[in-house]
């Protein structure tokens, strides 16, 4: 901005007497402090003209606003900026904008989230485009509605509704808004301009009605109902999400604005949004915000000015369940898919497979059956390489053997054209390893996603030395089509998620062994926020996967890798799984996972082979213990992930640990919880563990440099550099 304010607001007065003020602060129109300062100097012009009779609110280039500026949470939380909140709740929004002399319509395109929403919602009417997203998603980062949200939304919409918007974060399109009351008409993007003017014209002059939504009663519930309504809302938030307090303080406060009126409400929930903005949680939160747009941010390729090339038609190798996944969320998309299989019953089995992750959609009411049928058109099988000569993307994803793939390879150069990206769907292999028989080195590249590929948000883009900046940049525009979060890394065996998933399970099989009680290690790790715990995912997941990548890792890793028999035993009995109904848990009909006292018996049996012993202190671990010795060993290897350049930046790890681990995102991430712990204590519990169970736990040379200097584990190297 001109005088290096970050956003503003312009007044346009026209001669209809109607001043337009539009939000001016790409790219989407966020309020920042200076906006909000502008805001309130437009207002206060606007209602001191004489030649002003009413005022629109809007966005400038078709987005009224994605709320408030959630930089301004960092500055905050510094305390850079003595803005007093509640100078923009209450004396802003609601004493200038609310309760000004002259009406003031909202004119809403794009999007009116948050803040946006909050200010829309303090005018006097809103029109809408139908396809407008309004929401209040501010519980996803940690806070509650600041801008009078929770109080204003029950009025317009009914408690129910505005619970729900505000306990889900989903936006609503202005459709439903409209249906709801909570936009007062729809048109289309060309008149909005025109008809708010219009509108706010007709307050003026009484032909529409001049509402306050502070004060609005007709949508709000009798008090005994409402407290049914929040009861229930209550114990919903508690079951989805245990460990976070602020849906409740939510709750707490919109209670208060219906027990006590919105102008005691308004007062709560700015001092319940100031407490929260100070809050780990919302820390956290906004630290996945801002890492999970910058994992397409990738130095030395992203930077080159490299447009990505257009990408019409795919191949994908193998219809098992990842092929069929990953040909799935490529067609959701609207890219034409070609399946190879190597017979006609294997490729039957792969296109059913597709169609049934299609059908699962419709029978959810979350596909039409037209657009099931226009999506399916979009999949074509094939057994040979006829149709391969003007694909523009290959997606190999069949077993995890070097030879065969090596093979299909070789295969992919002479039938694909020249110009077409290579990619492999490996979990582990080494990237060198399967291009090794090809000269196309320069266009291989890894595509990893994970299971069911179709609705994991997580797609790890694996570059080698050779793979070319280009093709990188085309899969990652492909990656955010199918509306995935890329994530770009280097290429080792297991890269960035493997590699941190495989300490996570070795430590619970070493703990097992050593006495802890493999039900109590699931329940701790299930408490601190992981959507399963080690030993009911490995069930999931399945022991043949699970041995499979332990060999890879016992290959490549040798010196970290806890040996134990404890998988293979229990696969000789044919316990392999959920798959198999057995494994460390038994499941009934329903899939309910059962304990298994029988589990002793192979336990027992795996310690006797490995030599190891019951510790009495290992029996009776706290979960802080159990959560420490599990995390731990995986922070160490995302350390090593760091100091090799396999991620180039730590945030890439946080989103890898949140999209492909299930790491709880309000602890950040996996290396964001670590520096909130700090490395000196991750340092010294390791190489306490080190000494006494072993090479498994020993801290890396990146974790113990950092902890000698006190350094976070996150801060980049030229961070680290200014530091020493
Ligand atoms: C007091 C109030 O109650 C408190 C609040 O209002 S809290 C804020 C509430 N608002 C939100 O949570 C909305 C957050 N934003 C979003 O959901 C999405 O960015 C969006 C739907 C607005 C746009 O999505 P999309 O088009 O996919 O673009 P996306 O890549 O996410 O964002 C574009 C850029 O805008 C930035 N941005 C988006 N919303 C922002 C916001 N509210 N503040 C600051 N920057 C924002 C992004 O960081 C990104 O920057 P980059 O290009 O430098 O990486």
């Amino acid at each position: 901005m001109d005088n290096g304010a970050k956003g503003r607001t312009v007044l346009e007065v026209g001669p209809d007497g109607v001043a337009i003020i539009t939000i001016v602060n790409p790219p989407v129109n966020s309020l920042s402090f200076d906006v909000f300062r502008s805001l309130k100097e437009s207002f206060d012009e606007a209602d001191n003209r004489e030649d002003v009779k009413a005022i629109v609110v809007t966005g400038e280039k078709g987005k009224f606003s994605g709320g408030f500026d959630i930089n301004a949470f960092g500055i905050m939380q510094k305390g850079m900026d003595h803005t007093n909140p509640g100078l923009i709740s209450v004396e802003l929004l609601t004493d200038t904008i609310e309760a000004a002399r002259k009406p003031s319509v909202a004119a809403i395109d794009g999007l009116a989230l948050g803040g946006g929403l909050e200010l829309a919602m303090a005018c006097n009417a809103r029109i809408s485009t139908p396809v407008a997203q309004l929401g209040l998603p501010e519980l996803q980062l940690g806070v509650i509605p600041g801008g009078g949200g929770t109080q204003r939304l029950p009025r317009l919409v009914g408690l129910a509704k505005a619970l729900e918007m505000m306990l889900t974060s989903k936006a609503i399109k202005g459709e439903e808004a409209y249906s709801l009351g909570l936009v007062d008409a729809l048109v289309s993007r060309d008149k909005l301009v025109s008809t708010a003017r219009q509108w706010a014209l007709d307050i003026v002059d009484r032909r529409r009605p001049w509402v306050r939504s502070l004060y609005k009663t007709d949508k709000i519930e009798s008090l005994g109902e409402a407290r049914e309504i929040l009861k229930f809302a209550r114990t919903q938030a508690q079951k989805r999400a245990p460990n976070l307090k602020h849906p409740l303080v939510c709750i707490d406060v919109i209670e208060d604005g219906i027990v006590a009126g919105p102008r005691t409400g308004l007062w709560k929930e700015l001092e319940a949004f100031e407490a929260l903005v100070a809050s780990d949680t919302c820390k956290s939160l906004i630290h996945i915000f801002f890492s999970q747009r910058g994992t397409s941010k990738v130095p030395g390729v992203t930077d080159r000015g490299l447009v990505p090339r257009q990408v019409k038609k795919v191949a994908i190798l193998g219809g098992g369940l990842m092929g069929s996944g990953i040909a799935t969320a490529l067609i959701l998309s609207n890219y034409p898919v070609i399946l190879k299989e190597v017979n006609e019953k294997f490729l039957e089995a792969g296109l059913n497979r597709v169609k049934a992750n299609l059908q699962s959609r419709v029978k959810k009411g979350q596909m039409t059956k037209e657009k099931f049928e226009k999506t399916i058109s979009l999949l074509k099988g094939t057994i040979d390489y006829d149709s391969f000569k003007d694909v523009d993307l290959v997606i190999e994803a069949v077993i995890e053997n070097v030879s065969l793939k090596q093979q299909i390879f070789a295969d992919l150069e002479k039938y694909c054209p020249p110009h077409c990206i290579l990619a492999s769907n490996t979990s582990t292999i080494d990237l060198n390893l399967i291009g090794q028989k090809t000269k196309s080195e320069d266009r291989i590249v890894g595509a990893h996603f994970f299971s069911p590929a179709h609705v994991m948000p997580l797609l790890e883009i694996v570059r080698t030395k050779k793979t070319s900046p280009q093709i990188v940049v085309d899969l990652l525009d492909i990656g955010r089509k199918i509306r995935k979060t890329p994530v770009v890394v280097g290429n080792c065996t297991g890269f960035a998620v493997n590699r941190m998933f495989f300490p996570y399970t070795q430590a619970a099989i070493f703990l097992v062994e050593h006495g802890t009680d493999v039900y109590q290690i699931d329940k701790a790790i299930t408490k601190f926020g992981m959507p399963m715990g080690p030993f009911r995912l490995i069930d999931l997941v399945g022991f043949g996967v699970g041995v499979a990548t332990a060999m890879q890792f016992i290959e490549n890793f040798p010196e970290r890798t806890y040996k134990s028999m404890l998988l293979p035993l229990m696969q000789e009995d044919k316990r392999v799984g959920e798959a198999s109904r057995k494994g460390f848990y038994l499941y009934d009909d329903r899939r309910k996972a059962n304990p298994d006292p029988e589990l002793k018996n192979y336990i027992e049996k795996s310690r006797n082979i490995s030599g190891v012993t019951v510790d009495p202190k290992l029996v009776k671990l706290s979960e802080k213990d159990i959560i420490e010795m599990i995390f731990f060993p995986v922070v160490n290897e995302a350390c090593r992930v760091l100091d090799e350049g396999i991620a180039v930046k730590s945030a890439d790890l946080d989103i890898s640990a949140v999209m492909g681990m299930g790491f709880p995102p309000y602890r950040g991430g996996i290396i964001f919880w670590a520096d909130s712990l700090g490395s000196k204590y991750i340092y010294s519990r390791l190489a306490e563990w080190s000494k006494l169970y072993g090479e498994f736990f020993k801290p890396s040379a990146y974790l113990a440099a950092r902890a000698a200097k006190g350094i976070p584990l996150g801060a980049s190297v030229e961070q680290t550099q200014s530091r020493l």
